[in-house]
C-alpha cells in the first residue's frame, strides 16, 4: 500500500520544515556511525512515536539487520542492537516481499507477530514499516515506527520513506568512499600507533607483532595467530578487528575446543527449524552473527576434521550452509584463527587437514612468549596494577623497587596471563598503597638463579629496573631522566644502550 494519497498533515508546512532540516543534517553531520542514529531520531520526531527503526538490507544474501534504533529512556540514541537476521518476522518479511509500507493502526488482536519488538511494560499498539529503496529502485532497508497508543502516520509514510532511503543512499556513498581510500593506502604505510592496538610492550619482539598487524590490517587474508597459552592471541584478534575497516560490525569468538562437534556445528552454521529434534526455530550460526565483522575461531586444532572439511568450504565459497537448509548463502566474514598447538605437526600426523592449513595460515602471526619480550613484563605490570586499582575503585599504587627488582629477575614463562592475575592478587593484598615483593609472592627461580649470578650481574638487574622506572616516570624524556638521576643525558643514553633498555612507546617529550 504505497501512500499516493494528498497529504491530510495537520501542520504540513512545519512538516516540511522539519524533514527539510532533517535532510540538511543528515547530508552534512552525518558520518557513517552517526548517520543511522541521526535518521532514527529524525523519524521519532517526524512521526512522534515512541520507537523507531533502521534496518539494512544485505543485496547479496538478503540478509536483514537492525542498524539503528531510538526507544527514549530505555535505549540510547541510535543504538544498534544487535546483528539478528530480521528477514523472516512477519511484518518485515510482508513489507520486503510486498515492497510496500505496512500501517497497523491497532495491533490488539491482530494476526501478526510482533515479538521482535523491545518488551514494553505498555504493549506496543500501533506499528508502521515503511520500505526503503537504493537508486536502482531495489529494497535495502526498513524504517519501522511503534507507538504504545493507538495512531496513524499514514500521513507521513512517503516523507518518511524519502528521508530513510537518503540517510541509506548516503551511508553506502561513506562506505564506497572509505573502502576506496582503504584501497588507495599504499600497505601497510599507516601503521595505527601501539595504543590504537590496545597492546602493550615495546620490545622488539612485540615491534615485529605490531610490524604484522600494520600489515595484514587492511587487507581480506585470513590470519593464523600461534602462541603459547595466555601471550595475547585473543587481544591480537581484536586488535585486527578494531583497527581496521570491520571495527563497525561483529567481533564475534568461538572456541572450538569447548563445544562436542554437533553443537559446534550448529552454533558456527546455524541450523533451520526442524532440522533436528528440539530445533523449534531457526537458529542463525555464528558466521551469520559475524557478517560483515570479523570471527575469531580460537584453539582452531582442537576443530573435529568433519567440521574442518565444512570451514574450509566457507573459506573457499564464502557460503554457508545451516543445518536442515536445501541452499547455502553468501556471508562476508573476516576469519582469523587461533592455536596453540603446532598446526605443522598436527598435518604431518593427519590431525588437520593440510589444505584447510594453508588456507588458514595466509599470514600467519606467532605471538612472543613473555620471556622473549625484554623489559614489557614492567609495563604490563604497571598497566595491569592501574587497571586493577580502577576495577576495585581504589587510588593507583605505587611499586617498591624491591618489587620491581623481583618482577623484572623473575624467569618468566611465556604466560601473560600469569603475570596479570599474579598483579591483580598483590593490588588486592597491598593495603599501603605500594607493591612490596611479599604481595607479589613469587617463587624462587628455579637453580637459585640469584646465588649463582655475579655480583656484576645482580647489580645490573638493580639498574635496569631503577633506570626503566625512573624513566617511565618521566615519560621516557631522557633529559629529565637524566637530570632526576644526577648524571649526564650522554651518560644515561650509554648506560640504556648497555643495558638493552628499550625505549619503545615512551617517546621523548622534547
Ligand atoms: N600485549 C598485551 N597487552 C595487554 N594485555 C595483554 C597482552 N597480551 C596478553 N594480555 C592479557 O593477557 C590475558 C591473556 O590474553 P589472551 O586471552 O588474548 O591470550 P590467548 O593467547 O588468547 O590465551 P589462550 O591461549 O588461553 O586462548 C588477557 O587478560 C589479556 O588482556
Amino acid at each position: 500500500m504505497r501512500d499516493n494519497r494528498s497529504t491530510q498533515l495537520p501542520h504540513p508546512l512545519a512538516h516540511a520544515d522539519a524533514l527539510l532540516g532533517w535532510f540538511i543534517r543528515l547530508g552534512i553531520d552525518g558520518d557513517e556511525a552517526t548517520l543511522p542514529g541521526l535518521c532514527v531520531a529524525a523519524v521519532a520526531q517526524l512521526s512522534q512515536c515512541e520507537l523507531s527503526q533502521l534496518y539494512w538490507r544485505d543485496e547479496s544474501t538478503g540478509r536483514l539487520e537492525l542498524i539503528a534504533q531510538h526507544l527514549p529512556g530505555v535505549l540510547g540514541l541510535g543504538d544498534p542492537v544487535c546483528t539478528e537476521d530480521f528477514q523472516h518476522e512477519q511484518v518485515l518479511h510482508y513489507v520486503l516481499s510486498h515492497q510496500t509500507a505496512l500501517s497497523l493502526e491497532d495491533l490488539t488482536g491482530s494476526v501478526y507477530e510482533c515479538g521482535f519488538l523491545p518488551a514494553m511494560a505498555t504493549p506496543w499498539r500501533a506499528l508502521t514499516c515503511v520500505p526503503l529503496f537504493n537508486r536502482g529502485k531495489a529494497i535495502n532497508g526498513v524504517l519501522l515506527c511503534a507507538s504504545q497508543r493507538q495512531k496513524s502516520v499514514h500521513d507521513c509514510i512517503a516523507s518518511l520513506g524519502q528521508l530513510g532511503s537518503f540517510a541509506l543512499m548516503q551511508l553506502a556513498l561513506l562506505q564506497r568512499r572509505r573502502s576506496a581510500e582503504n584501497l588507495d593506502r599504499p600497505n601497510g604505510c599507516t601503521l595505527p600507533s601501539r595504543a590504537a592496538f590496545g597492546l602493550i610492550g615495546s620490545s622488539t619482539a612485540m615491534d615485529e607483532t605490531y610490524r604484522l598487524i600494520g600489515k595484514v590490517l587492511h587487507t581480506p587474508y585470513t590470519v593464523l595467530l600461534r602462541g603459547e597459552t595466555g601471550t595475547g592471541k585473543e587481544v591480537v584478534a581484536r586488535a585486527i578487528h578494531s583497527a581496521g575497516p570491520r571495527s563497525s560490525k561483529a567481533f564475534v569468538v568461538q572456541n572450538c575446543a569447548a563445544f562436542p562437534e554437533g553443537l559446534l556445528e550448529s552454533e558456527l552454521f546455524g541450523y533451520r527449524k526442524g532440522a533436528f529434534t528440539g530445533a523449534e526455530r531457526n537458529h542463525a550460526g555464528l558466521f551469520d552473527t559475524a557478517h560483515g565483522g570479523t570471527l575469531l575461531l580460537d584453539e582452531i586444532g582442537d576443530m573435529p576434521l568433519s567440521l574442518q572439511a565444512k570451514l574450509l568450504r566457507v573459506l573457499q565459497e564464502g557460503e554457508v550452509r545451516p543445518l536442515g537448509a536445501s541452499a547455502a548463502h553468501k556471508v562476508d566474514v573476516r576469519i582469523i584463527a587461533a592455536t596453540h598447538r603446532d598446526l605443522g605437526a598436527m598435518v604431518a600426523q593427519g590431525s588437520f587437514r593440510e589444505d584447510l592449513y594453508y588456507r588458514l595460515a595466509q599470514f600467519p602471526i606467532e605471538l612472543p612468549p613473555l620471556r622473549e619480550r625484554d623489559g614489557d613484563v614492567l609495563l604490563l605490570a604497571r598497566e595491569f596494577a592501574q587497571k586493577a586499582s580502577t576495577a576495585l575503585g581504589r587510588e593507583p599504587v605505587a611499586w617498591s623497587n624491591a618489587a620491581l627488582d623481583q618482577l623484572s629477575s623473575h624467569a618468566f614463562p611465556g604466560n601473560v596471563r600469569e603475570l596479570k592475575c599474579l598483579v591483580e592478587r598483590a593490588v588486592l593484598l597491598c593495603d599501603d598503597g605500594v607493591i612490596l615483593p611479599a604481595h607479589l609472592a613469587l617463587p624462587p627461580p628455579p637453580g637459585n638463579d640469584c646465588v649463582d649470578a655475579t655480583l656484576r650481574q645482580r647489580l645490573e638487574r638493580v639498574e635496569r629496573v631503577f633506570l626503566i622506572d625512573c624513566l617511565h616516570k618521566n615519560r621516557g624524556n631522557r633529559t629529565r631522566t637524566a637530570r632526576e638521576l644526577g648524571v649526564a643525558r650522554r651518560t644515561l643514553l650509554y648506560r640504556l644502550a648497555r643495558l638493552k633498555i628499550p625505549i619503545g612507546d615512551v617517546r621523548e617529550e622534547c
